[in-house]
């Protein structure tokens, strides 16, 4: 039976962000109220310095409003100890970065091992596990290759493999193509919605480049730290 009180994967309410600069505030973020439902693609735009890196570190429990309220999974941040943030990040929420930050020194199986050997998986089903994310983003043939023998598309689907090992509710890209060519920011875009819609995972990444907002199930418009505009463009999913 459907779980009609099942709450939104995320739910902002009256959020901002504000920065002390010397005398100055600066309001980062102000006034922006989302709900993000399990299994959304959506896609957070606007212009440079309009909010995106801002609200991803929230969305994704890397930092913490200054007013308003945040509740993931029904559980409002505030009420978090840093301890239980970290714990909540570490198991349902994975990240993906403009500049791939991938670990140099190891192999692209290796990279993505990591996540479930950190949290204290055995390496037998963390290789296992890895190679099969690895598979998963097309990449089965460079699984020992060090990420500079990579080309940027090609460390780009690691990283996502590797945000993919924990299996988490929601990943977070910030500016996930930032680095990429157009081609490759497309297949990038196209393999995390390929992903998304298989696992049911909630996807949200940024980007100003209006080029990929077609691809999206969703428009979120940041300008001066406000939402200021909302748009489904295409049936929302959720998981059944
Ligand atoms: N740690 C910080 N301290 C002070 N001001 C900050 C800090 N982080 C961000 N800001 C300011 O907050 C505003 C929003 O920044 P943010 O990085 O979220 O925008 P953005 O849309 O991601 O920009 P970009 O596309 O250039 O990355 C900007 O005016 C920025 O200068």
């Amino acid at each position: 039976m459907l779980n009609q009180i099942q709450p939104p994967l995320l739910e902002l309410r009256g959020v901002g962000k504000q920065y002390q600069l010397g005398e100055v505030a600066l309001d980062a973020l102000a006034g922006v109220d989302l709900r993000i439902e399990r299994g959304e693609f959506i896609a957070v735009w606007g212009p440079s310095g309009s909010g995106k890196s801002t609200l991803c570190n929230l969305l994704g429990l890397l930092d913490t409003p200054t007013s308003g309220s945040l509740a993931f999974d029904g559980e409002p941040t505030a009420r978090m100890s840093d301890r239980r943030r970290s714990d909540v990040r570490n198991r349902a929420i994975g990240f993906v970065f403009q500049s791939f930050n991938l670990v140099p020194v190891l192999s692209a199986l290796e990279n993505v091992m990591l996540p479930l050997q950190i949290g204290g998986a055995p390496e037998r089903t963390a290789r296992a596990e890895a190679a099969e994310r690895l598979a998963q983003v097309g990449l089965a043939a460079h699984m020992a290759h060090r990420p500079a023998r990579l080309s940027g598309g090609q460390q780009q689907r690691v990283a996502i493999a590797r945000a993919l090992i924990t299996r988490p509710a929601l990943v977070v890209a910030d500016e996930p193509t930032a680095n990429l060519d157009t081609e490759n920011a497309v297949m990038i875009i196209e393999l995390m919605r390929r992903i998304g819609r298989h696992e049911g995972a909630t996807f949200v990444f940024s980007t100003h480049d209006e080029r990929l907002l077609g691809r999206v199930d969703r428009q979120l418009q940041l300008r001066d730290g406000r939402a200021v505009s909302d748009r489904q463009v295409a049936p929302a999913r959720g998981v059944s």
